[in-house]
């Protein structure tokens, strides 16, 4: 499984643009990556914040939907909030550029196809 973050701060959504691989660098996703084995998916999303953007965030609520990745991988994503005292987020790993989107500007960046079901989940609870 992969988990993703809708991180929300301020009635804004990050986005994140990838670095690598080729086949994905340059489109843009929501931060998260693969649970390891025996790890609870919130336990692997607070760790991956963590790792790519130097944050301290917390789950707040599972979108609803998984979406099919490469197999066997799905995404399944949770609305999340930076904890008081975090440090803001940082690209320190896969991405190159970051970008809080508010409602009006959820659209203009490009995000990875298989990502596009999960942001209208997001959009349609009207949390931005
Ligand atoms: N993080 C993230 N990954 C996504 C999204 N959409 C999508 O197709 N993916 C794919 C890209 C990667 O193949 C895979 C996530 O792996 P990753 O490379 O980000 O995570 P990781 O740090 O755990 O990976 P690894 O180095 O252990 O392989 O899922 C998304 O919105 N967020």
């Amino acid at each position: 499984m992969v988990v993703g973050a809708a991180l929300l701060d301020g009635g804004r959504l990050l986005a994140a643009r990838r670095s690598a691989p080729a086949e994905l660098a340059g489109r843009w996703e929501l931060p998260g990556g693969k649970v390891e084995p025996g790890e609870r998916p919130e336990d692997a999303l607070v760790r991956e914040l963590r790792e790519e953007l130097g944050v301290d965030a917390e789950p707040v609520r599972r979108v609803p939907g998984e979406w099919p990745l490469r197999a066997p991988y799905v995404l399944r994503v949770w609305t999340t909030r930076l904890l008081p005292g975090s440090r803001a987020p940082q690209p320190l790993e896969d991405h190159d550029e970051l970008r809080w989107l508010t409602a009006d500007e959820l659209w203009d960046v490009a995000w990875l196809d298989q990502d596009v079901a999960a942001v209208r989940e997001i959009e349609a609870l009207a949390v931005l």
